[in-house]
């Protein structure tokens, strides 16, 4: 594996939830794998479950890891041919080139701006870092994807399945702010490349995601129809595609124990951080039907899998 942007990155699913479950197994056995090398991982938004199960995966692999928030470093410029006479002090190309020799693996987290789909979907930042970084370069949450969480659910979803191919439904539901589409287009797009589950997609009319993460997947706009017989239940805000950005007040779409008594005793899971009563009841929340903490769990092993394979190119 070179780089860790997207599921195309990742060859064989299967072989990287395998590596994963035998590090969650064996914690203590594998420090040899990233002796002498370093992660850099670089901040450009919040985080808790990325930023420190990223940090945890590289200390159990025993890589010197470094973290820097990019609030406290110079405001890069991204553009190429720009004459630097404003605020932006340092050009991602002096960046990049900088850090990678610091580290043996350049981890990034940029959100997109939502507000200019094109600059957004380019997904600029992540990749001006992998354009001009000289070490394999991994997505902490880009514009346009999460691949570290979607590994995750994946080695959660295998972890619990009860049956071969069970019903996976993605489901839109409410929120109070402008949220990204990172989350289920990465969702959407490791489910159908991991093609071990049958993905439904339920969101309101104009919140469908981008056609190039939903093929394969079915997409309905009636959530209880899609719930109906519904094996596991991933929930995320997420704002228009198109208008870019929109958003809308369908409290409707809440999870609550009576939608999800629709379904097939459907496991419960959302990425985290959650809003409890906008997004989903404290009772579907604090039911044992929940998987939230285990995938946050499994943020650490999906981030060592993703590691070592970044080693072994
Ligand atoms: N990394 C996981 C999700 C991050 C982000 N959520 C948020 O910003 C929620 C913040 C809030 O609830 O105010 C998202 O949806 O992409
Ligand atoms: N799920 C997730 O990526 O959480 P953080 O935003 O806290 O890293």
């Amino acid at each position: 594996m070179n780089n860790f942007l997207s599921v195309k990155d990742a060859t064989d699913i299967n072989h990287l939830i395998e590596r994963a479950r035998y590090f969650k197994t064996h914690p203590h056995e594998n420090a040899y794998i990233g002796q002498h090398k370093t992660l850099i991982n670089l901040f450009f938004n919040p985080s808790l479950r990325t930023r420190l199960s990223t940090e945890k995966a590289g200390t159990t692999l025993g890589f010197q890891v470094i973290t820097m928030d990019m609030a406290g470093g110079w405001k890069l410029e991204f553009e190429d041919g720009v004459v630097m006479n404003l605020d932006r002090a340092e050009h991602v190309k002096e960046a990049a080139g900088v850090l990678s020799q610091y580290c043996d693996i350049l981890a990034v987290r940029s959100f997109p701006g939502l507000e200019d789909r094109n600059a957004d979907y380019e997904d600029r930042i992540i990749h001006a870092f992998r354009k001009y970084a000289t070490v394999p370069v991994v997505s902490l949450e880009s514009a346009t994807r999460h691949p570290l969480q979607s590994l995750a659910d994946c080695i959660t979803i295998a972890e619990h399945r009860k049956t071969e191919r069970p019903k996976v439904v993605l489901t839109w539901a409410p929120h109070p702010r402008q949220l990204p589409q990172a989350v289920p287009n990465s969702f959407a797009e490791w489910m159908t490349g991991w093609d071990e589950v049958d993905l439904v997609i339920a969101n309101p009319e104009g919140f469908d995601l981008a056609p190039e993460f939903t093929a394969g997947a079915e997409v309905l706009h009636d959530q209880a129809e899609a719930l109906r017989g519904a094996d596991f239940v991933y929930a995320k805000n997420w704002s228009a595609y198109e208008p870019y950005g929109a958003t809308t007040d369908r409290t409707d779409w809440l999870v609550d124990t009576d939608k999800m008594a629709l379904t097939n005793d459907a496991y419960f899971m959302h990425c985290l951080p959650v809003r409890r009563n906008v997004v989903v009841s404290d009772g579907v929340l604090d039911s044992p039907r929940s998987l939230v903490l285990q995938q946050a769990n499994n943020r650490t092993w999906s981030a060592a899998a993703v590691l070592e394979a970044l080693l072994v190119r």
